[in-house]
């Protein structure tokens, strides 16, 4: 028999034993929910300080995939309607990548169909090979493989990658999607179908007129005031130069390039500097501190090429300090193509904002800004004078028909006058 004081204590001890139990199911519950939360809040929304937006010397990121991941986890954070779009990319991409910033993610068979299995060569960089590529439904893109034997390559290419994807400007050559696959990393970009800048002042045919000059000039402006001053955070391009400035069907200039980080041999040893000989701020040269200004630089060596049709390679320095001595010192260098078909005082402001650019203190050379206005007052400046000038002649037009007018009057009262005497 048990007895009641037993009963009491058997069921106390029951009570604690389930009471027990039920605590340790709602803790661990607790903390399976937290942990399941948080997994899928990292995958939605994950933190935008693992972003390697800019892997050109200051990222150390080496993993592809992971700071692919971390970029497409940034734009889907920053603009939170490619999110369901991304997060459908994490589940379905069996490679766990995902196609950064909206940006289309092709196959090898897709590239090797439109460029017609790598035979539409448009050209060769330090990059790779670019070919034109033709997509079934007709556009016409811009496929640039990457090099296999390039040393620098897969980094160049998940730089540009994350970086392209999020920066979007009509004066910036657009990445429109890319290809990893079948071991191959290829860029593709919109195509611009007259070249580069480079081509058309130094091939064959130079024949760009001062007035597309200037608006080539206004659109790199452009260009870069985006990577400076628009893009979060600026982007330095590195690397400007005639061959990296293309031009679209309608001869509209775009920066392309931006964002490969690319070494070149600035003399015969490897100097561990980054760009082109000729273009290399000379600040950079000797402190290895590359900013913003030493872009300023480069373009002021561009804006001198459109004028004189030198390219750096070839003494452009020494002639632009020669023209330096004297206000229309720059007469004397100017493009032949350009002669007697130019406005020559247009030629000299736009030759002293580009001395301005080459100035040897970076601190004293012009903000991309500064530079963009001064370049679109010498546009205003002639828009001004056409109105002046078609406002003169279009009163001088009205004055002399006034006066022809007056002759028909008074020839008519003269023959009325001699009919009324004779
Ligand atoms: N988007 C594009 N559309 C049309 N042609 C292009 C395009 N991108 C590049 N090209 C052509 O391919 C050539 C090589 O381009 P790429 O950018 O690879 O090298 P680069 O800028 O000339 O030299 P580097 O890589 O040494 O700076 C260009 O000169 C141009 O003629």
């Amino acid at each position: 028999m048990v007895g009641q004081a037993d009963l009491v204590i058997i069921c106390v001890s029951v009570g604690v034993a389930l009471g027990v139990l039920i605590a340790c199911l709602v803790y661990f519950g607790i903390r399976w929910y937290k942990k399941r939360a948080h997994r899928g809040r990292s995958v939605d929304e994950p933190s935008l300080t693992t972003l390697p937006i800019r892997t050109n010397g200051f990222g150390t990121s080496t993993d592809f995939s992971a700071s692919l991941t971390s970029s497409i986890a940034a734009s889907s954070s920053a603009n939170p309607q490619k999110t369901s779009h991304l997060s459908r990319w994490n589940h379905q991409n069996r490679d766990g990548f995902a196609s950064a910033s909206g940006i289309l993610k092709y196959s090898y068979k897709e590239i090797q169909r439109a460029t017609q299995n790598f035979t539409n060569t448009l050209g060769q960089g330090s990059f790779g090979t670019v070919y034109k590529a033709t997509m079934p439904t007709g556009e016409v893109l811009a496929a640039k493989m990457l090099a296999a034997n390039s040393k620098q390559g897969e980094k160049e290419f998940q730089t540009e990658v994350l970086l392209l994807g999020r920066l979007h400007h009509r004066n910036l050559v657009n990445l429109v999607g890319y290809c990893i696959d079948k071991g191959q990393h290829i860029l593709v970009y919109e195509f611009m179908s007259n070249g580069s800048l480079a081509n058309l002042l130094y091939g064959e045919e130079n024949k760009l007129s001062w007035d597309e000059r200037l608006q080539i000039v206004i659109d790199i402006s452009h260009g870069i005031e985006y990577l400076h001053e628009g893009a979060v955070p600026p982007v330095i391009h590195r690397d400007l130069k005639s061959a990296n400035i293309l031009l679209d069907h309608s001869m509209r200039a775009k920066v392309s390039d931006f964002g490969l980080s690319k070494e070149e041999f600035f003399d015969d040893r490897n100097s561990g500097l980054k760009g082109t000989y000729g273009y290399m701020d000379p600040a950079y040269i000797s402190t290895s501190k590359f900013t913003m200004k030493s872009d300023i630089y480069s373009f002021g060596i561009i804006i001198f090429e459109l004028i004189t049709a030198i390219h750096p390679h070839q003494n452009l320095m020494e002639y632009i300090n020669l023209a330096a001595m004297d206000y229309d010192g720059v007469d004397e260098i100017i493009d032949k193509q350009l002669v007697g078909k130019c406005n020559l005082e247009e030629v000299r402001q736009l030759a002293k904002i580009a001395h301005k650019c080459l100035h040897k203190s970076p601190r004293k050379r012009p903000s991309i800004g500064e530079v963009s206005q001064s370049i679109l007052r010498i546009k205003q400046m002639r828009l001004t004078k056409e109105d002046t000038m078609s406002f003169v002649s279009g009163s001088f037009s009205r004055a002399v028909s006034q006066i022809e007018d007056q002759q028909v009057e008074l020839n008519r009262i003269i023959t009325m006058k001699h009919r009324e005497t004779g």
